[in-house]
């Protein structure tokens, strides 16, 4: 009952843009308890992200250090998530309870009056989710929305914008957990993981009755779409295989940043298409790159590549997906993200052979998931503060 009056505050809007763009030149802001002045630090987040010039991902984030302070003087946060999550949020509960005075939705629907005036930050833990103006208006003091992971698709960002909200999001703390998940993909696509899982475990199949052969991944050409963060560190694991690797993005990177990983920037996304052997899709979801990828882009990939999708579902044009991969315009696909996720059971994208889908698991992992709680605290406590914020994300 509690829980479905709480869904009634999240419904589904149109897909917006919004993307923070990944800067990682910021000084990390000096941490104080909040309202108060102590124990003021700043560290310089390049020394921490630095593993490569132009890189904005890490894997040492930590969580700032707060003066110890009563709970009923700390500042409220939200907690949002839509549940199904086995007990990740309960982990980060401790983190996010050092500086904030966490806040369920259930308990802010039990006692919005008192509740309503102590929440100053909404920490949204999955990308689905839905901030509407509803809840905006019942949180008067609500300053910030702290996105836990990078896209920022599911929110209305002009909308929240117009409420005074700031949003934030964690582009450093996801970028090597869904780099590897690009990764897995294409290896797992190329060389028929799934397909040999399901043999070796069938008790009516010969253990070597392979009838079919994979495709290798050393020395082929990976085009990239998107060279944000994510889409250099594909790149950097990339270059371990010999591949040649492509990008398209909207900005060409710096010379020494192509040359450290050894990228070609095509800057017709419709050349890297013919040239590559395996296509990683790596934007952000938004107007512009909606449905970035149709019939007429897998048309002109060659009939032996391989698409991977580790965005968001709606990059893709599904139906021509489906069309492609029936009548083999490319030779499979790797999804970790559709659209909706997870996909109707009847979807014919299920009943293909040539696809791999995965459950939108780009950052499931256990250090993914609390880099991105850090990154999502200091973000929130920075406006709090009112310090630089290290990573905001406005609406265009
Ligand atoms: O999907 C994951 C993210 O947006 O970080």
């Amino acid at each position: 009952m509690l829980r479905s009056k709480a869904f009634s505050l999240l419904k589904p809007i149109p897909l917006m843009s919004g993307q923070s763009n990944l800067a990682y030149k910021f000084i990390r802001p000096a941490i104080a308890s909040h309202g108060h002045c102590c124990h003021r630090r700043s560290v310089d987040y390049r020394q921490r992200y630095k593993t490569h010039p132009g890189s904005a991902g890490g894997r040492t984030i930590s969580a700032p250090q707060t003066k110890v302070m009563a709970e009923e003087e700390l500042p409220g946060v939200l907690i949002l998530d839509i549940g199904g999550t086995h007990g990740v949020l309960e982990n980060l509960a401790a983190l996010l309870k050092k500086h904030f005075r966490l806040i369920t939705m259930k308990e802010f629907l039990q006692n919005k009056k008192e509740m309503s005036k102590k929440i100053q930050a909404v920490f949204v833990f999955e990308c689905r989710p839905i901030i509407d103006r509803e809840l905006l208006e019942s949180l008067p003091n609500l300053k910030v929305i702290g996105n836990s992971g990078v896209g920022v698709d599911h929110l209305d960002l002009k909308m929240i914008s117009s409420f005074g909200v700031k949003v934030t999001n964690t582009p450093h703390a996801v970028a090597d957990s869904t780099a590897d998940i690009g990764m897995a993909l294409m290896l797992a696509s190329a060389r028929r993981l799934v397909e040999g899982c399901q043999i070796a475990v069938s008790p009516d199949t010969k253990y070597f009755a392979v009838d079919w052969l994979g495709v290798e991944v050393t020395r082929a050409t990976l085009g990239i779409i998107g060279m944000g963060s994510i889409g250099y560190r594909v790149a950097q694991r990339a270059r371990a295989f010999d591949m040649r690797i492509l990008y398209h993005n909207r900005n060409r990177r710096r010379k020494e940043e192509e040359e450290a990983v050894g990228a070609h920037y095509c800057e017709k996304m419709e050349d890297l298409l013919q040239q590559s052997d395996f296509v990683m899709v790596v934007v952000s979801l938004t107007p512009e790159t909606h449905k970035l990828i149709g019939k007429k882009e897998l048309g002109l990939m060659k009939p032996t590549a391989t698409l991977i999708n580790i965005s968001r579902g709606a990059v893709i044009d599904q139906d021509a997906l489906v069309e492609a991969l029936q009548n083999k315009v490319i030779r499979a696909a790797a999804l970790d993200v559709t659209y909706p996720e997870p996909l109707p059971r009847d979807h014919p994208l299920l009943k293909l052979n040539n696809i791999i889908i995965t459950p939108h698991i780009g950052t499931a992992t256990v250090q993914a998931i609390r880099m991105m709680a850090e990154e999502a605290i200091t973000n929130m406590l920075a406006v709090l503060n009112g310090q630089p914020i290290p990573s905001e994300v406005f609406p265009k």
